[in-house]
């Protein structure tokens, strides 16, 4: 397996690269599409990266995540039911997404709530963010709590949440004896008030 992730000179054009194994749209994969990359803003870290997607058996018919604009933070995850699943107000069921991915290193993916089921059904993931570790390779699911007050009925191929990258610092973790001391201490949970 490979990953590009790139170094893109400031003002360059991102190239678009295009996934393979979409069966009904050759286009959900076209990652950067001829946008002028920021990398001032960036600090040097990489902006793009290729994230291999790999489809679980019998989920050819599943869409493939995709960015429902052009500059959407998330691609929308489609639910692999099955069969249609019904959430019962307060109850919660893992969705498969039929998918499975490889990402480099530096990154995790982060499932996150859509913002309409939340609002119109009380639909959300419970853990959410919900954290994909890079080295993941099993499916992607999505854990859905139903907070509404009526019964919730996800479909196949019904977008469901959202995965968003992000980049995770290396961070060693090393014990001392002493912190150093800041304005704020051991204040926290609301120490400052409400308003
Ligand atoms: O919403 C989620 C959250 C996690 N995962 C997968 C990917 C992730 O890499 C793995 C483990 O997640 P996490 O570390 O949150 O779970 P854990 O409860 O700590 O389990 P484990 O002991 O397996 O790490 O489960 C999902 O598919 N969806």
């Amino acid at each position: 397996m490979k990953f590009w992730p790139e170094l893109i000179p400031s003002r360059r054009k991102i190239s678009v690269r295009w996934s393979t194994g979409c069966s009904d749209n050759p286009s959900p994969w076209r990652w950067s599409a001829n946008r002028t990359n920021r990398s001032s803003r960036s600090g040097g870290i990489p902006l793009s990266y290729l994230v291999n997607v790999k489809r679980q058996p019998g989920c050819e018919d599943v869409q493939l995540p995709q960015k429902m604009s052009e500059l959407a933070s998330g691609f929308d995850l489609y639910a692999a039911v099955a069969e249609p699943v019904t959430l019962q107000p307060g109850e919660r069921s893992l969705i498969p997404t039929g998918i499975a991915i490889a990402m480099p290193p530096e990154l995790e993916a982060q499932i996150r709530p859509r913002s309409g089921l939340a609002y119109k059904h009380g639909i959300t993931c419970l853990n959410t963010p919900g954290t994909i570790d890079a080295d993941y390779r099993g499916e992607i699911k999505v854990l859905l709590i139903n907070l509404g007050q009526v019964p919730f009925t996800i479909e196949r191929n019904e977008r469901i949440a959202q995965m968003v990258f992000q980049t995770v610092p290396a961070v060693k973790l090393e014990v001392v004896d002493d912190l150093d001391d800041t304005a704020r201490g051991a204040g926290g949970f609301g120490h400052t008030g409400t308003k």
